[in-house]
């Protein structure tokens, strides 16, 4: 009779890909903290209960299954669900000791510190140079302000060499890979802590993607990230944290490096070995 053999869990999962290793241990700082999130469309409860933090000068990437409640978390960080009909938000959403999730928070005023970025490029059907230029110029920047704002944001993304002669030329004649990453441009012109990507590169080039994996690297050391992906390499390649949801619960959040070499829940194992999902 062949002997049964229980393995011990947790089982150490190999990945076949590069995973992001940790950062040297520092004081990391919470930039945003959830406690108690929970979103309901109608009937349907879509996060139940979730408690994140995001560090600072982190890259944050939530990973699932489709249907599982990343975008929808995402979308409650800069309260971009109030414009969804029928969805409703309860629990804490604390940044800097404010809770963002109550009525009387100016919305308009918390995009400009939460910036969002979706997973189809949206330039607006203008010049490259206006693109960056209206948010700000709406709170009032000045001409010599707005040159630099544009500079400084077309550089940070890496697009200044490609577009700096034709800055007045419409935006949609950009390649897609160019207009995501004008759209990144046209988030942090703003000046924001925190830029939520919303599936940025699902629409993109193997080569486009590289390019913004690699601005998604370079932007953490100024901002703070997070980013919803159905790429598993992706998000281990570029996270410091992970967050896994599964049918609205968040499941396992720990460092990247652990939570997919060693992760403490078995759904976790079965997700990332492809056991499910
Ligand atoms: N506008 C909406 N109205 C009603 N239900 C919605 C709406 N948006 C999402 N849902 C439901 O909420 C749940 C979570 O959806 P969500 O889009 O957040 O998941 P996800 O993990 O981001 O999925 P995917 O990876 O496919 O984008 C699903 O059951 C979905 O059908």
């Amino acid at each position: 009779m062949p002997q049964t053999i229980t393995v011990p869990f947790p089982v150490q999962v190999k990945p076949k890909f590069k995973i992001s290793q940790p950062q040297e241990k520092k004081q990391l700082r919470v930039q945003l903290e959830t406690v108690d999130l929970h979103v309901y469309y109608g009937e349907t409860h879509a996060v139940k209960g979730v408690d994140l933090p995001l560090y600072q000068n982190t890259v944050t990437a939530f990973i699932g299954p489709s249907g599982c409640g990343k975008s929808t978390f995402l979308r409650c960080l800069n309260r971009m669900n109030d414009t969804i009909p029928g969805a409703r938000v309860e629990g804490r959403i604390m940044v800097e000791g404010i809770d963002i999730n109550q009525p009387v928070i100016n919305t308009s005023h918390l995009r400009r510190h939460i910036g969002m970025v979706f997973q189809r490029p949206n330039p607006f059907s203008k010049s490259i140079y206006e693109n960056i230029a209206f948010a700000p110029r709406l709170y009032g920047a000045s001409k010599k302000d707005l040159d630099r704002i544009v500079e400084e944001s077309l550089k940070k993304v890496a697009l200044w060499d490609e577009v700096k002669d034709r800055l007045h030329k419409t935006a949609l004649a950009l390649s897609g890979g160019q207009q995501q990453r004008l759209c990144i441009a046209r988030a942090i012109a703003m000046n924001p802590r925190i830029i939520l990507l919303d599936e940025p590169t699902s629409a993109l080039d193997p080569i486009s993607t590289g390019k913004v994996e690699e601005l998604v690297q370079e932007l953490k050391k100024d901002f703070t990230i997070a980013i919803v992906s159905h790429n598993m390499q992706q998000a281990a390649r570029i996270s410091d944290y992970t967050a896994y949801f599964y049918m609205g619960n968040l499941v396992e959040f720990g460092e990247t490096a652990q939570l997919f070499t060693n992760p403490k829940k078995k759904e976790t194992e079965d997700y990332l070995t492809g056991r499910f999902g």
